[in-house]
């Protein structure tokens, strides 16, 4: 595997290191390895323990249902993370910043990103406070353990690297980056249980293609997510197509 210019680091501090290959064999994440832009390290707090039983939970203080990460391992397992290379310490928790593509783009000019991916019901807070330099959530539910939104977080960054991309995969970033959603898409055949592709999309009129599309992104946006639209500064153009699109869809 070699070290390529722009190569950037993931370090996962996780009890399943396995669950990773989801990321780090497959698909555009998992080439971007295999070609050395992107480095994913796996690091298990269980290979830090020194009791017979190798234990990484510990009793919640307070009592209560649950356990939580047991402080020791945990802690030597980030000091050996950041030994590697300094980064930024993210823990994926319920409690944290929504991650969506402004975040994933902001956290894809950074060089080390930490991940603690929580297992029990999460680590102890004095580890938190002086260690976890961001909380993120993937959203408002709670998962067996951060290591699904890890992943996540690891694929939406690493396709916004440079070269991680192929020129013809790119398209579908734009799409979010200015706050629309994307627009339908169609492929083969031409007639698909008698629905037909929109004729535009077969004109080869390369202009009225992409005033459709920047059409549809707008109406669909309207349509499913209107908070999304509100924050969003439309241009005339837009603004008319839109209006033409509402008057279509007028219920
Ligand atoms: C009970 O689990 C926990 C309790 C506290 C912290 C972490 C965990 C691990 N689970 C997670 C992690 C992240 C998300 C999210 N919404 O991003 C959902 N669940």
């Amino acid at each position: 595997m070699n070290i390529s210019k722009s190569h950037f680091r993931f370090t996962a501090i996780t009890l399943f290191p396995e669950m990773f290959t989801a990321v780090t064999e497959h698909g555009v994440v998992g080439r971007a390895v295999k070609k050395g832009k992107v480095c994913v390290d796996l690091i298990n707090p269980r290979d830090f323990t020194t009791d017979k039983h190798r234990t990484v939970d510990d009793r919640p203080y307070g009592g209560g249902p649950g356990m939580l990460m047991k402080v020791e391992p945990l802690q030597k397992a980030i000091t050996s993370a950041k030994a590697i290379e300094p980064g930024t310490v993210i823990y994926l928790s319920p409690q944290g910043q929504r991650l969506d593509q402004q975040l994933a783009y902001q956290l894809s000019q950074k060089s080390h990103i930490i991940l603690i991916a929580g297992r029990y019901e999460g680590i102890d807070e004095r580890l938190l406070v002086e260690q976890v330099d961001m909380e993120v959530s993937l959203g408002d539910f709670v998962l067996s353990g951060g290591e699904i939104p890890a992943m996540a977080l690891i694929d939406s960054v690493s396709r916004l690297l440079p070269d991680v991309l192929g020129h013809n995969e790119s398209a579908i970033q734009d799409s979010f980056v200015d706050g629309l959603l994307d627009h339908p898409h169609y492929t083969r055949p031409e007639i698909y249980h008698d629905a037909e592709v929109p004729p535009v999309l077969l004109s080869g009129n390369h202009r009225q293609i992409e005033t459709w599309r920047l059409q549809q992104r707008l109406g669909r946006t309207w349509l499913k997510r209107p908070d999304l639209l509100a924050k969003k500064a439309l241009t005339s153009q837009e603004q008319q197509l839109l209006e033409e699109f509402k008057k279509q869809h007028r219920i």
